[in-house]
């Protein structure tokens, strides 16, 4: 497909707002990709890359913005750029008010369609840029981004920067992709027209509504355990429903993990009867694959590949385990005496690639494993909690430490002491789940609860930020926080909620600055706005309503905990989170 049919759709796309027509849209756009389905389902969604796969562009605004400015003319600096953008508030916008000329250029000369990109080579191309490393490989990116630019129309170079910041905002969440790979592929073009129309009867109706969600779900399920809509999407198209039940998880290729919802043991024990009931680790989520060939990997809450930062789980993991598996569990860090120790000393470990061997002299981390998603060829997402983690401790060994241990209760008492002995060995909380669930990947549902006596912190997305004053003056000081907003498509948009400057050290705000400065989009004075990316855990008195802020809540003496690198802006809490805090306090 070329790239400027891609780049008109997705114009469609974005200027429609009713989500039935979105779906529609994204189905007729993947039934006309051909060889470029896999790309396309997505590009759609701003990726290059599938969700698995933690290979990233690894392209921050900053160079995002010297690139346009190159491909934009000598006269044209970032600085340009960057007062766009402060005009137009959205990097596709700027992109495509500059005159790039290459393929007008050459069209000029009746050249035009020739020389147009692919979706093909646009995808290439960011894969080069994505795989370029080590000195002089800013530069290589830079020739590679202002070449792509260079060759496009000014709708193209709307959506290219887009994708090059993995941003599409054209609407289109994870449901409404899910969705369209059913209607475009399973869904028979009667059953999408009696689900369309208004003049068709009611049972005709619910009986095409019955059949398009049993197809979502073949879709739901093969996204579940792969991570890929890309290859869902093609193996949709070539092989049906039949294909989608052959799409297995993956020793190697992480899973989205399973989350919690804040819940007690009132909750649990009337929901299911019986709960069983785990100490929550207060430590980082790991996800552990071990292969046939014996090769362990690590993987992050987001699906990062975090092996190289913890080798004694790794040996561990290596020594014990015979049989392919993917665990699923906590990274803790201990003391001499095993004492669990803070969260943040984890997140001293935790995604670390240099001096790791020091490190692991400072901070002993060992892994406490809760459950088992595949165990020696067999998947075992469907299987109950219980049947799960009889197999995690068959094979762990069903007194090793590297196991949660699980109390199977009817008892509101019981559970209550089994609570009261886990806080004072130390722990945060109780983790209360449904015995007879299934493992249900990236789903923050009803059959897992936790349950954290202490005050609740937030985890907020940086939106923005002040430079400091005087001897501060080259640092970030104040960053201005913001919760996640989930439209009905799935995809997110921020709200601000307060700003944060206590609970800061002087080693940290150097630290915050590095980790803040590539993310600056614009600058006026001494605030600036940040590409929502950092993560960071604050604490507060409490939860006002407050007209400050464009949530409608404030945050009453915020203060910083720590960064969560374990989370990304996708995974920070929500406004849904806010308001449910702010309505029990
Ligand atoms: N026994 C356990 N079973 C499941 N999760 C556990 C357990 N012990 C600790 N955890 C951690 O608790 C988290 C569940 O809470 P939640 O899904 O809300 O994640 P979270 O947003 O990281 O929450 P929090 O900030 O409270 O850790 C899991 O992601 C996991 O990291």
């Amino acid at each position: 497909m070329q790239f400027d049919e891609f780049a008109a759709r997705a114009a469609e796309i974005e200027s429609e707002s009713a989500d039935l027509a979105v779906v529609s849209l994204l189905a007729a756009l993947f039934r006309d990709s051909g060889d470029d389905l896999s790309t396309v389902a997505r590009f759609v969604q701003g990726r290059v890359f599938p969700a698995w796969d933690s290979t990233t562009l690894d392209i921050g605004p900053r160079l995002c913005h010297e690139a346009i400015a190159r491909a934009a003319g000598t006269n044209v600096s970032a600085a340009d750029v960057e007062d766009r953008l402060a005009d137009l508030g959205e990097i596709g916008a700027v992109a495509e008010s500059y005159d790039f000329g290459g393929q007008r250029g050459l069209a000029a000369f009746g050249n035009g369609g020739q020389d147009g990109l692919t979706v093909t080579e646009v995808d290439s191309e960011l894969r080069s840029v994505a795989a370029a490393s080590g000195s002089g490989s800013e530069e290589t990116k830079l020739k590679t981004l202002y070449g792509l630019f260079n060759r496009t129309d000014p709708e193209e170079a709307r959506f290219l920067a887009r994708l090059v910041l993995s941003e599409m905002r054209i609407g289109v969440g994870e449901g409404s992709v899910r969705d369209a790979i059913a209607e475009a592929f399973l869904v028979s073009p009667e059953d999408a027209a009696a689900i369309r129309d208004d003049d068709v009867d009611s049972k005709t109706e619910a009986a095409a509504r019955e059949r398009r969600d049993d197809a979502i779900a073949s879709v739901a399920r093969a996204l579940q355990v792969s991570n890929d809509y890309g290859m869902v999407a093609a193996v949709t198209r070539d092989e049906g429903e039949s294909g989608l039940d052959e799409v297995r998880l993956e020793v190697g290729r992480p899973v989205q993990a399973m989350l919690a919802q804040a819940g007690t043991a009132a909750d649990a024990l009337d929901e299911w009867g019986t709960a069983a009931v785990e100490t929550k680790f207060d430590g980082a989520r790991v996800q552990v694959h071990h292969d046939e060939s014996g090769d362990v990997s690590l993987f992050s809450r987001n699906m990062e590949d975090v092996t190289g930062a913890l080798p004694e789980v790794v040996e561990f993991v290596e020594e014990t385990v015979a049989v392919p598996v993917i665990l699923d569990g906590e990274v803790v860090a201990m003391d001499d005496d095993g004492e669990p120790l803070p969260f943040q000393e984890i997140l001293r470990r935790f995604r670390r690639k240099h001096d790791v061997g020091r490190m692991r002299e400072e901070v002993r981390v060992e892994l406490r494993a809760f459950d088992c998603l595949h165990a020696d060829g067999d998947d075992l997402l469907t299987e109950p909690l219980t049947t799960r983690h009889d197999r995690l401790s068959s094979l762990l060994g069903q007194d090793s430490d590297a196991v949660s241990d699980v109390l199977l209760s009817d008892d509101a008492d019981e559970i209550a002491a089994y609570e009261a002995d886990v806080l004072d060995a130390g722990h945060e909380g109780i983790m209360l789940k449904n015995p007879v669930a299934p493992y249900s990947p990236g789903d923050r549902g009803k059959n897992w609860l936790k349950r954290k006596p202490d005050v609740e912190t937030l985890d907020l997305v940086v939106t923005g930020a002040e430079w400091g004053e005087g001897r501060r003056a080259k640092f970030l000081g104040t960053f201005l926080l913001s919760a996640r907003v989930e439209d009905q498509s799935g995809s997110d948009g921020f709200e601000t909620i307060g700003k944060v400057a206590t609970g800061i050290t002087d080693d940290q705000l150097v630290e915050l600055t590095d980790l803040l400065e590539p993310e600056i989009e614009r600058e006026s004075g001494q605030e600036v706005d940040v590409r929502p990316s950092v993560v960071f855990e604050v604490g507060y008195e409490e939860i006002q309503q407050s007209p400050t802020y464009s949530s409608g809540y404030a945050l009453r003496f915020p203060r910083f905990v720590s960064v969560r690198e374990d989370k990304t802006a996708e995974t920070a809490d929500t406004l849904e989170r806010v308001e449910r805090l702010a309505a029990s306090q």
